[in-house]
């Protein structure tokens, strides 16, 4: 069997499953449809058959030609009707496949390791899968059109089989140039989709800045729209070049594949004339094969075309069933043992770490730990690997060298959902989720939200919103509020604080929030979170001075460790870091001479 046999009988065998699970009621109508359809058209070739003999005198005894009639009528009209009624059915059924098949690629798209989103041909591979959602629909639909066109053809075929064999030869010759047209077309349209998708992906990322509201300020204030029109036409531009060429291609080998049909065709009529001129055809006989031949040849067309359109669903499907397939194999199941519900100590040993792709390693040969009842701070310079740290401790990444343990298991032992169940975080990019306050808090789950909000500062005053807790946090998707980037920050906070868990990582908590707010909030860390382990990035060092060890982070390896104490006994980077900050809030210094104010007027 060729492999592109293989693949239509691959995807219709996957496409079937994915019109049963995603609607099987639908499904069971829809081939109910078309069992009517079928046996509507059969009926009506018997009732013309019948009407036919009535007319003709050779009844049999049957009652005239009036009900036949009606019975044909009735036949036609409800055949109009349920040929509404089939695309009434396909359009729903569409939507569900639609839908269901996205599903499985949302539902992939949450599972896999998070670094499949550091590749570029994860995201392409994703924006084609999402949308392939028409295609299932579209291939059973090209699949049932092909198979009725090449029933009907089947029946003409017979016709000129009946006269000359030799001629369904040349008919069937004539079609193989457009079904080999109809295939590489097929092909190109696929592979452009493959070879566009960075493009289309870029291009929607452009037109994602100019629509946006969080872009719309600074495309505004720094004059970004025609720069970025400008890049939008680039690219559309090269998506153009691309798409002509292959249109090109396309229409060079349909000419090709006429060609070929014309030939076969025109071999077909000079066997019949050779016939007729040697009498050994009847012109009454030439003459329905001629009919015959006009009839099967838009036929045979027709059903090439659908042919192509059922390959060109396939390669789409098959992609899309790919992708569903090989990325719910990434090791992200739950595989390995539950985290223990408690926590005496993470450690991390000798941890090297290189994002997919990078040249250099993010992180090298790290040690640390952290003990319940423990605050640990990272801090270092920008890019020095502290939020790889910290995502590593979430079990978003794996280590290259080296391993992360809970209480002596090594992460890599353990199931990673149950792992991250146990704990808690706040990114520095947190996410503000266009929906309620007291969704932002906890979106998947029902307990109260009340006392997180507490802890994190924010309940006044989500409780004076318009509505409260049920506020919705946009003014895009609906007539809700936006926030400061301080209260977005403690509505983070407080998401963080919601979840019972005894390790607890906070990267940059305090950026966007006032001193006060700041303060009050490291005071209270400690009672927070008695018994659980903390880990805290943090620039600001008057709050990580009360850690109980310090790390400082550079260049990706630990080069200092210890209490506040220490390492400003030490005088290297922290205690250069730290002076270099507190120097900001000192008195600025009196250029020399200058006469002290005595305040006493
Ligand atoms: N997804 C990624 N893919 C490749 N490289 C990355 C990725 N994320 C971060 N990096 C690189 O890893 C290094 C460490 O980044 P990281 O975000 O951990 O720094 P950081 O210490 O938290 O910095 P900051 O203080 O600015 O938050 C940087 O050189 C950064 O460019």
């Amino acid at each position: 069997m060729s492999r592109k046999a293989a693949t239509v009988l691959r995807v219709a065998r996957s496409t079937t499953r994915l019109l049963w699970r995603s609607a099987p009621r639908l499904t069971l109508f829809v081939l109910l449809s078309q069992v009517a359809a079928a046996a509507g058209a059969a009926a009506a070739l018997l009732l013309v058959r019948a009407l036919i003999a009535t007319l003709v005198g050779d009844t049999g005894g049957s009652g005239g030609p009036l009900p036949l009639l009606l019975g044909l009528g009735a036949l036609l009209g409800s055949s109009s009707v349920l040929l509404a009624v089939q695309r009434h059915l396909m359009t729903l059924l569409g939507e569900h496949v639609a839908m269901y098949a996205m599903e499985r690629v949302l539902d992939v798209a949450c599972r896999v390791e998070l670094a499949a989103f550091d590749s570029p041909e994860f995201h392409g591979r994703l924006r084609r899968v999402q949308d392939a959602g028409h295609r299932p629909i579209e291939f059973t639909e090209a699949l049932l059109s092909a198979t009725s066109s090449l029933l009907t053809g089947v029946a003409v075929l017979g016709t000129l089989w009946v006269i000359d064999p030799l001629l369904v030869v040349c008919v069937l010759l004539s079609t193989v140039p457009l079904l080999l047209a109809g295939a590489a077309a097929s092909r190109g349209m696929f592979t452009l989709s493959v070879d566009l998708v960075r493009n289309d992906l870029r291009r929607t990322y452009v037109r994602s800045l100019m629509t946006g509201r969080e872009s719309a300020k600074e495309v505004r204030v720094f004059g970004l729209a025609s720069a970025l029109s400008a890049r939008h036409r680039t690219l559309f531009a090269e998506r153009l070049v691309a798409l002509r060429a292959v249109l090109r291609r396309i229409t060079w080998l349909s000419l090709l594949g006429g060609v070929g049909t014309a030939l076969g065709v025109a071999l077909g009529g000079g066997l019949l004339v050779r016939s007729v001129a040697a009498g050994e055809l009847t012109v009454a006989s030439a003459a329905t094969a001629v009919a015959a031949l006009m009839q099967v040849v838009p036929l045979l067309v027709g059903a090439s075309q659908s042919v192509a359109q059922v390959y060109e669903n396939s390669l789409f499907v098959d992609d899309y069933e790919r992708f569903c397939a090989d990325e719910a194999r990434l090791p992200v199941a739950a595989e390995g043992r539950p985290a223990p519900a408690s926590l005496d100590r993470v450690t991390v040993e000798h941890v090297t770490f290189t994002y997919p792709g990078a040249a250099v390693p993010a992180l090298r040969d790290v040690s640390l730990s952290v003990r319940r009842g423990e605050v640990v701070a990272l801090v270092g310079p920008n890019g020095s690997g502290k939020t790889t740290l910290a995502k590593l401790l979430c079990g978003l990444y794996r280590p290259d060298l080296g391993a992360i343990r809970w209480d002596g298991t090594d992460l890599a032992e353990l199931d990673p959902d149950g792992y991250r169940a146990r704990l808690t975080v706040m990114f520095q990019d947190f996410i503000r989720y266009q929906f309620t306050a007291a969704e932002n808090i906890a979106l998947s789950t029902q307990r109260s939200v009340a006392e997180a909000a507490r802890r994190a500062g924010v309940h006044d005053f989500v409780a004076r919103l318009p509505a409260g807790y049920e506020t919705v946090l946009s003014r895009e998707l609906s007539d809700g509020v936006d926030l400061s980037g301080g209260q977005w920050q403690r509505i983070a906070l407080a998401r963080a604080f919601h979840r019972d868990a005894p390790l607890v990582v906070l990267d940059e908590p305090t950026a966007a929030l006032d001193a006060e707010a700041e303060h009050d909030l490291f005071t209270r860390l400690r009672d927070l979170y008695t018994d659980r382990a903390v880990v805290l990035v943090s620039h600001r060092f008057s709050t990580v001075r009360e850690a109980d060890r310090i790390y400082v982070v550079e260049g990706g390896t630990v080069t200092e460790s210890g209490e506040h104490r220490d390492l400003m006994a030490l005088d290297r980077t922290y205690a250069r870091m730290f002076r270099l900050q507190a120097a900001g809030y000192a008195p600025p210094l009196r250029p020399a001479g200058t006469p002290v104010a005595s305040g006493r007027g």
